[in-house]
């Protein structure tokens, strides 16, 4: 970041967790407190496998016994284990499963906070550093897959050593040789098998996540633009290129298979290795007076339901690679500098708001976007930025929302910098309609209860009242219910302004940042929708950012940006007699107008 000359030595109350920490600390913050969960679930898979090691072994001994026909009460209570190892199989491993998913989830939603509150600190300055569709797949398959670590790799791996350890006890007491092969052949299949695994399959499984991960970019990315491609006949090339994606992302997927496939071979020859070393140990002991031949049956299914506890550990430990490769991608989220210098102050008042021989620089750019611009809003008083394209007009009503820090000159709300409240706080009082406003996939009213979740209806009347929009929504069937459509595509451009606008309104803010608010209207549409902002903040200090010159007569000072600096500012009286970048702007503002037809512009709903 910048150097800043106008940070304090130390904001107070700056987060901690601001220095980074890697996605992996994070997870092991949450897991933490889930630890308890964890360590039951762990507890009851362990008790489901021992019941399934002992139903096996005492069905064996059941049965052979059964064979010498020995009086029935001698086989009473191997029945009735029978049964309980059969029921408390089945009881433990439902009861592990619902502990142990409560116990991920949990981590998993702790997880998925704390990376949405990285981002939100990023957005919206440093955030198109990562690419949409990336995004989302970080938030969601990268943070699912981390619940891998915990249900596929730490519970199985410490299930299968306790449970492991007491089978090769068991079956040593029994017969020691049986119990040195099963021994071994758990460690090929627990141990060695996974290790080969991970070798075989770990750059597969890297590949397979970064594939996933660019598939749902370029999937995002072409549903999104979707309608220029069609029109421009370049959807069958880029839909030619997702489906290279897939066909890679299909070739990993094979190859980590095929390591899968070959774990499952090596395990299932290690299961019969144990069985058969088993049967030759407990043959020749039962030959020479050491085993009770009714115990050899034990001895041999001992293994067979002991390899239960390793079977699912080749997969786990697959998993391993992609669970590290989510991690690094979230990591890097996590470690992305937040554009903004956070405090954690909330500011009691913002007036007067004054920007001192401000400069700002974006993340990553290399040239300064503002230079030593000087600014002072007080309470009511209504300021219109206008400039060229590119003059920086944007530039400063991020500033002034804090989606960026200075990166020269001091910033300050009642005379404390900045950088010493919580940004939210400050957003709180400075509210920002942005040029392009975003409605999002609901009702007119969620849309604007969005600003005020308690409003009621004649509240919301009365912000659509400022906005003149209140009678075209009554004449809706729905009302206030009429959903606007994903992004706001079932209103017009002049409408979805209009409704941002009311959601401005309803929020009460003190100060109003108002970003190009008409960019995209035609100039009769831009003109009466600017003086309706205006008639609407009114009392309210407003910054109006704006290319249009129009309606800027109403506005106590105008400020005209080029090339990041200020080069004049006045009121529209005062800059009009000078000859100057406004009055040029102003006179072809006129002109240019006149070649359009005009009329009377549409005031409701446009
Ligand atoms: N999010 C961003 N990341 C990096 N650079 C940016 C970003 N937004 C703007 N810039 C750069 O900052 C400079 C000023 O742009 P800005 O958007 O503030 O101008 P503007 O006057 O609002 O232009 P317009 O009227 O076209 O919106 C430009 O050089 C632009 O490339």
């Amino acid at each position: 970041m910048p150097a800043d000359r106008n940070s304090p030595a130390e904001p107070p109350g700056a987060p901690a967790e601001l220095g980074a920490p890697a996605a992996a600390e994070t997870a092991a913050a949450s897991a933490e407190r889930s630890r308890g969960r964890l360590v039951l679930a762990g507890g009851l898979g362990a008790g489901a496998l021992g019941c399934s090691v002992a139903l096996l072994a005492t069905s064996g001994w059941l049965i052979s016994r059964a064979s010498q026909q020995p009086p029935v009460l001698e086989l009473a209570v191997a029945v009735t284990a029978v049964r309980a190892f059969g029921i408390g199989r089945g009881l433990l491993r439902y009861v592990e499963r619902l502990v142990g998913h409560d116990a991920t989830f949990r981590i998993l939603a702790a997880l998925r906070s704390r990376v949405y509150a990285r981002l939100e600190r990023l957005g919206p300055a440093a955030l198109p550093a990562f690419r949409r569709g990336d995004l989302l797949a970080r938030f969601v398959a990268d943070v699912d897959q981390i619940q891998d670590r915990y249900l596929r790799i730490r519970l199985p791996f410490a299930i299968a050593v306790v449970v492991g350890v007491l089978s090769v006890l068991g079956a040593a007491v029994l017969l020691p040789a049986a119990g040195a092969a099963l021994a071994v052949a758990l460690l090929i299949g627990g141990v060695v098998v996974p290790w080969l695994t991970v070798r075989t399959a770990e750059r597969a499984e890297r590949e397979t996540v970064a594939d996933r991960a660019a598939l749902t970019t370029s999937a995002v990315e072409l549903l999104q633009g979707a309608p220029e491609l069609i029109a421009h006949g370049a959807a069958g090339a880029r839909l030619r290129a997702l489906d290279e994606l897939d066909r890679r992302l299909e070739r990993s997927a094979a190859r980590s298979a095929w390591a899968t496939g070959l774990a499952a071979a090596l395990t299932a020859l290690a299961t019969g290795g144990a069985v058969l070393a088993a049967l030759a140990a407990g043959a020749s002991a039962v030959e020479g007076g050491r085993l009770d031949p009714v115990l050899l049956a034990v001895v041999v299914l001992l293994p067979l339901a002991a390899f239960e506890t390793v079977t699912g550990l080749p997969v786990a430990a697959r998993s391993l690679a992609r669970v590290r490769e989510s991690d690094a991608r979230l990591a890097e989220i996590v470690a992305a500098e937040p554009p903004v210098t956070a405090g954690s102050a909330r500011p009691d008042g913002v007036f007067p708001l004054v920007l001192s021989g401000v400069g700002a620089r974006w993340p990553g750019a290399s040239t300064a976007a503002l230079t030593d611009v000087d600014l002072r809003v007080d309470a009511g008083r209504r300021i219109a930025v206008v400039g060229a394209s590119g003059a920086g007009k944007s530039t400063l009503a991020a500033l002034l929302v804090r989606f960026l820090d200075p990166s020269a000159g001091t910033f300050t709300l009642a005379g404390r910098p900045v950088q010493y409240f919580d940004p939210d706080a400050v957003r709180e009082r400075i509210g920002w309609c942005a040029q392009d406003a975003h409605l999002f996939d609901t009702s007119i009213r969620d849309n604007l209860r969005v600003a005020r979740p308690e409003a009621g209806e004649p509240e919301l009347f009365a912000a659509l009242d400022a906005a003149r929009i209140a009678d075209w929504v009554r004449s809706l069937p729905a009302g206030l219910d009429t959903p606007v459509g994903e992004r706001g595509t079932r209103v017009s451009g002049g409408q979805r302004q209009r409704l941002a606008l009311a959601r401005v309104v309803l929020a009460g803010f003190p100060v109003v940042v108002l970003d190009e608010p008409t960019a995209n209207l035609d100039p009769p549409t831009a003109d009466a929708l600017t003086l309706d902002l205006l008639a609407a903040t009114e009392g309210r200090a407003t910054v109006l950012i704006t290319h249009r010159l129009a309606g800027c007569e109403h506005a106590d000072e105008i400020v005209v940006l080029d090339g990041g600096r200020i080069v004049q500012r006045g009121t529209h009286d005062a800059l009009l007699a000078v000859d100057g970048p406004y009055r040029i702007g102003w006179e072809r503002e006129r002109r240019d107008d006149g070649r359009f037809p005009t009329g009377a512009p549409e005031r409701v709903g446009d």
